[in-house]
């Protein structure tokens, strides 16, 4: 049984278990000594010539990822020398870092016997020869990556169109060092690390791993690096190179299988030194033929033309595989780009066309306004609580009413019960009779109270306001997206109207509080049934203070309802005011009810009717003043189109004409698919 066999143990399902069952099938065959050119090339070509047309394309940039066999391995271990003896041509090689950029490699067979070799990079086309095409190449590089021994993941794409060569398109990689060299930046292992992961990770890439027969092969980088994205190595297949260096061990090495790899071995011998291709060739068929360890080595895992084999039909397996999930990404790409394109706003020509995109602005913000200010519906914003007005007012508002609250019960929890009263009736004595409770004492009583609570209406209204502006702004904002150069004047004309809304609320306010502390009225029957509840109390209090009753001795406590306990024994030194005390003290907290509420009820109504107002005739208003008045001139900055809408525009137009080519060279290959299948 072969260790390719063995390997693949591991292998289940999907592209990986097609890929393995190609590789099995091709073990098979008997033709060991695989021609590199076959009729079976002619069937692959177009699908490969398919699969680079959209990589000229760069359609990977549109997030399609495209079939690739990714060549990986440690500094030096024989990457380039391995492309050079399937390309048979001499590729930059030697000791440290020569791979500073991904290079793809085109392998063309091609009927003439003069060779036809060409470099492509930065949007240009070099034609070169055998002679010189490592001098070329390292010319390249240094254009792209600079002559120092940086890297770049610009790639050069190297096309050799040559008799006999196998039809592959492969990516070789820098080498993995861990150590910079002279002249290599610090981080020259994260930056190789980022190019490696970038081409390895995609399901659709295919690992070569490159390993030297000279190393353990559980120590290589590559090894570890390729097993972060492919754990089992269902898409990896080793070349392993230096096996003249290193016989001894070798075939226990490749049978262990200790690093997984799931498509199986190559053992190689490249070219060194100055020899030939056909040298090579011939002194790498004695090798495995004669050599006394490497010759036990299994026929379907040695040399280079298996090697070509393999990877030609590694590679036509997963191209046909990928081609189908290809074309349907395209086709959703080209349809997401589409409607993308269609959302862009028109791009505006004339005057009256700009004033109708604004007043739509108008529009259908004021609907969503109404809808989140007035309606109560919040399906526009469903999960962004601070936009569901209606509730988050209702709650301010019951705050509001809270405070309120909170602040006259500690003004009368500041001094003890009916001091504060005693000391007003005490002032407010004149010329009149006794038992008579001034009005006057009553209107003291009230400014004092409603002056405690003066401040927390205004502060209300504030607050207010500045929440209505969060909602507004934003809410602004989005109607007008697709005009970002009307924004800063809708954002102003914004903020400007709440200012004059907070503005007038402070105003009304004001008035409110002043009317309260003017006026002592309602019409509510509740403040009569108030009164007379709390002075039902007043018997027992006037027996407390007298001490008339059997338990006055032990406690001076009178429960009131709706007032709570109160100590009165501090009275008992203010007999002949305690009565008025008392009865004014009732009709306060009687009024101040009726008071509390109307503050609040007066509120809410204020601030709906100011939204309403806002959002049905100001708003209005104001954009139309800040955008078209003097200092406007927003009609003919919304005929410019703004960078960031003609930038995307540009980049989908770019898109959709990259995306409907691709789609093209798909249509041609899967109508030949098609006709093959007939
Ligand atoms: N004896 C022998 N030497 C080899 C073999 N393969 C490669 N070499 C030598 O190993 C050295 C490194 O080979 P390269 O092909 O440059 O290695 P690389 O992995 O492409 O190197 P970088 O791109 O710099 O990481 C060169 O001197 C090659 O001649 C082989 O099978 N046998």
């Amino acid at each position: 049984m072969s260790v390719l066999r063995d390997g693949s143990n591991v292998v289940s399902e999907g592209i990986t278990k097609d890929l393995v069952q190609a590789v099995h099938d091709q073990e098979e065959m008997q033709a060991i000594q695989a021609p590199i050119v076959s009729s079976y090339n002619e069937r692959i070509r177009p699908l490969l010539d398919c699969i680079d047309r959209l990589r000229n394309l760069k359609v990977m940039q549109e997030g399609i990822q495209l079939p690739t066999i990714v060549v990986v391995g440690d500094q030096s271990s024989g990457k380039s020398s391995v492309l050079e003896s399937l390309a048979g041509i001499s590729l930059p090689r030697g000791q440290g870092i020569c791979t500073r950029v991904p290079l793809i490699m085109r392998l063309q067979s091609h009927p003439s016997p003069e060779p036809e070799l060409s470099l492509e990079f930065n949007g240009r086309v070099v034609p070169t020869n055998e002679d010189h095409i490592a001098e070329a190449i390292s010319v390249a590089t240094d254009e792209i990556a600079g002559r120092s021994k940086g890297i770049s993941k610009v790639p050069l794409t190297l096309i050799v169109k040559k008799n006999g060569v196998p039809d592959l398109t492969m990516v070789d990689l820098p080498g993995i060092t861990r150590v910079p060299v002279h002249g290599q930046p610090e981080d020259i292992y994260e930056q190789i690390s980022a190019i490696i992961m970038e081409y390895i990770k995609p399901e659709e890439s295919i690992i070569l791993n490159v390993l030297s027969a000279t190393v353990d092969f559980s120590t290589c980088e590559s090894i570890r690096m390729s097993q972060k994205f492919d754990k089992m190595g269902e898409r990896t297949l080793a070349v392993v190179t230096k096996a003249d260096k290193s016989p001894e061990g070798l075939l226990e090495k490749v049978m262990a299988d200790d690093v997984n790899i799931g498509l199986g071995y190559v053992c190689v011998r490249n070219r060194i030194g100055d020899e030939s291709y056909e040298e090579a060739q011939a002194v790498e068929a004695t090798l495995f033929e004669t050599h006394p360890l490497l010759s036990k080595i299994h026929k379907s895992m040695v040399g280079i033309p298996v090697l070509a084999q393999k990877l030609v039909q590694i590679q036509a397996t997963i191209i046909s595989k990928c081609l189908p999930d290809i074309v349907r990404k395209i086709n959703d790409k080209l349809s997401t780009s589409v409607a993308e394109l269609n959302k862009l706003p028109q791009q505006l020509k004339s005057v009256p066309e700009a004033v109708t995109a604004f007043m739509r602005i108008i529009s259908s913000a004021k609907e969503s306004l109404r809808k989140i200010f007035i309606r109560g519906e919040f399906d526009e914003y469903p999960d962004e609580k601070e936009m569901h007005c209606t509730a988050r007012l209702a709650e301010m508002l019951s705050d509001y009413y809270e405070d309120l609250q909170l602040i006259s019960i500690k003004v009368e929890q500041k001094q003890a019960f009916l001091e504060e009263e005693i000391s007003i009736l005490e002032e407010a004595k004149g010329i009149s009779l006794p038992n008579f409770l001034p009005r006057k004492a009553f209107r003291t009583s009230l400014q004092k109270m409603v002056m405690a609570i003066s401040a927390t209406p205004a502060g209300f209204v504030n607050k207010f306001w500045e929440y209505l502006q969060g909602v507004l702004v934003p809410v602004l904002m989005k109607h007008s997206d697709n005009y970002p150069q009307l924004q800063p004047s809708i954002r102003r004309a914004a903020q400007n109207l709440v200012s004059k809304k907070r503005e007038q609320s402070a105003d009304w306010v004001s008035q409110i509080i002043e009317m309260e502390k003017l006026t002592d009225y309602t019409c509510n029957p509740e403040y009569s049934a108030t009164w007379h509840d709390l002075m039902e109390s007043q018997d027992r209090f006037m027996d407390i203070i007298n001490d008339r009753c059997n338990d006055c001795t032990k406690s001076t406590t009178l429960e009131i309802n709706g007032i709570g306990e109160v100590e009165v024994g501090h009275l008992r030194n203010h007999l002949v005011v305690a009565q008025e005390a008392f009865d004014l003290k009732m009709r306060m907290t009687a009024y101040w009810k009726i008071v509390l509420r109307r503050l609040v009820d007066s509120m809410a109504l204020h601030l709906l009717f100011s939204i309403q107002n806002l959002v049905n005739k100001d708003m209005e208003t104001e954009m139309v003043n800040e955008l078209m008045g003097t200092h406007g001139g927003a009609l003919e900055r919304m005929l410019e189109e703004s960078p960031p809408i003609a930038g995307k525009r540009y980049r989908l137009n770019g898109s959709i004409k990259l995306l409907r080519e691709s789609k093209e060279i798909v249509a041609e290959i899967m109508d030949k698919i098609a006709a093959y299948a007939d």
